[in-house]
């Protein structure tokens, strides 16, 4: 998968470089290009913003400079086949990224991300692309950040642990809380690992049982509770065909 990111702050992107996300560049997974937006620019400056049409408080970002920096990320190519880059703008006004839309992002061969900062992008600029791109504008939550750089680094960790060969064990990422399937809107169970006992406080018996049918079932039933207890929205979400006798019970 290539990646292209066109922002002010690209070395906002640094912790690309480190842990899975780096590793996944270094095997030749993710091909990751930063791209400085003020290299787009024309005046001694480099200005990328100006006063909003119709007022109002803070700054929008210039079309034009957009425009030109898209332009020219598009002009390189992407991979062989991938024909043009999937366009995800971050914004706050944006749909919901969800697990379902990252596993959508996993499959694309070219994803081109614009973060603004201020109070956006002058709104032609996605106009402009709509014609020509695929264009997402995502939310990575409802609260309001400085600007979409932090928002990228959420969906690209996202995405890239879901692409083959990233995580090593397939199962794990199949297993995810809110992985379409079983484990769909629901949270994941507490975890534990040696000592058995620490500062007094045991693991549960079940977990050192080695009975795998049982564990399954008291992960499962965990994970029902926890649901319930910290995101009762995601259990009306549940489909009632996934929930067994037990799973009622819990
Ligand atoms: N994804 C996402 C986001 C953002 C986000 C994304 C991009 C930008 C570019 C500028 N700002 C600041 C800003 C403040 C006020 C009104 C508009 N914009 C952004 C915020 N905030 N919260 C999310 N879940």
């Amino acid at each position: 998968m290539r990646i292209d990111i066109i922002s002010i702050f690209p070395e906002y992107f640094t912790p690309l470089e480190v842990s899975l996300v780096g590793k996944a560049r270094e095997r030749g997974i993710l091909d990751i290009r930063l791209h400085q937006l003020r290299d787009w620019t024309h005046d001694v400056h480099k200005t990328v913003d100006d006063t909003p049409y119709g007022g109002g408080p803070g700054m929008v970002m210039k079309p034009e400079v957009w425009g030109e920096a898209i332009d020219a990320v598009i002009a390189q190519g992407g991979p062989e086949g991938a024909g043009l880059p999937r366009m995800i703008v971050p914004t706050p006004s944006g749909r919901p990224f969800t697990q379902r839309v990252a596993l959508e992002y996993a499959r694309e061969p070219w994803l081109l991300f614009t973060p603004a900062r201020y109070e956006g992008i002058d709104a032609r600029v996605v106009d402009e692309y709509r014609s020509r791109l695929r264009v997402d504008e995502v939310s990575i939550g409802d609260y309001v950040l400085a600007g979409g750089e932090a928002a990228v680094l959420v969906i690209v960790e996202t995405v890239a642990r879901l692409l083959p060969g990233v995580i090593g064990n397939a199962q794990s990422v199949a297993d995810d809380s809110f992985a379409p399937g079983p484990m769909e809107n629901l949270l994941e169970g507490p975890v534990y690992t040696k000592p058995p006992v620490w500062r007094g406080h045991p693991v549960p018996e079940i977990l050192l049982s080695g009975h795998h049918a049982r564990i399954a079932r008291w992960r499962r039933d965990q994970a029902l509770r926890r649901t319930f207890e910290m995101r009762p929205d995601l259990i009306a979400r549940l489909d009632p065909e996934s929930l067994d006798e037990r799973d009622r019970e819990v």
